[in-house]
């Protein structure tokens, strides 16, 4: 399959888009969508939430986070989602919740969509990710700081993506979810080893990213065309 920038029309109203990467896929039962949260309140402060003891509850949308899902509804560069999974922390519920009410759908909770926990940097500034990428990308087993293991969080990932084929057909499922957790996830569908996955460019807040898709065989990253 060609590698680079190509347009293909996908969407209901046919809008196109670009994509910047195209793989060869396995055939899959279903079409998924990956989605980033809104900017969050978290992101704003600069801090890691990464635990259900805060982020149940806690860190949600910031304005800008509000003001991105409004834009991107606006302008919903992909098919219609037929099914919402959403990992259960207030930033990702507070997203799936916007978007289930825009196309009708009542939202289903899946904590395997969780933030990857990040032990004793919990609460820490973010720029302390930078730590535990280098270490990921030396082993992607590690448990630095109590962190939860690269290998893990693809585990739990890929699980929710396995069952989901076991037990639908040909829908168009959105998964809202957190940014080292996504970019796991799309490293290892993608075979890559799992310390590569801050390799990728970082998932931008509010991005979708199709993962494909029974009729077309590759992977894009969606964007509106301006
Ligand atoms: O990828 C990252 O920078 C972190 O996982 C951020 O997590 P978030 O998507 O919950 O902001």
């Amino acid at each position: 399959m060609p590698h680079g920038k190509t347009v293909e029309h996908f969407g209901k109203d046919d809008k196109p888009m670009t994509n910047d990467d195209v793989d060869a896929p396995p055939r899959r039962n279903n079409r998924y969508l990956l989605m980033r949260h809104g900017h969050s309140e978290a992101n704003a402060r600069g801090i890691i939430i990464s635990t259900p003891a805060r982020g149940l509850a806690h860190y949600g949308l910031s304005r800008q986070g509000q003001d991105q899902l409004a834009a991107l509804l606006a302008e919903w560069p992909a098919p219609a989602p037929t099914r919402i999974l959403y990992s259960d922390f207030l930033r990702t519920r507070d997203t799936a919740e916007r978007v289930a009410g825009h196309f009708g759908l009542h939202p289903q909770a899946e904590p395997r969509l969780r933030e990857r926990h990040f032990g004793i940097l919990e609460g820490q500034p973010d720029s302390r990710y930078g730590e535990v990428w280098a270490q990921d990308a030396r082993d992607p087993a590690h448990r630095l700081h109590g962190v939860e293991s690269v290998e893990w969080v693809a585990a739990r990932m890929r699980a929710v993506i396995d069952a989901l084929e076991a037990r639908c057909r040909d829908e168009t499922i959105l998964l809202v979810g957190h940014g080292d957790p996504l970019q796991i996830l799309l490293t290892s569908l993608e075979g890559r080893p799992l310390g590569e996955h801050r390799d990728r460019p970082p998932l931008a807040p509010a991005s979708l990213t199709a993962l494909v898709c029974v009729e077309h065989a590759s992977r894009t990253r969606l964007r509106p065309r301006r």
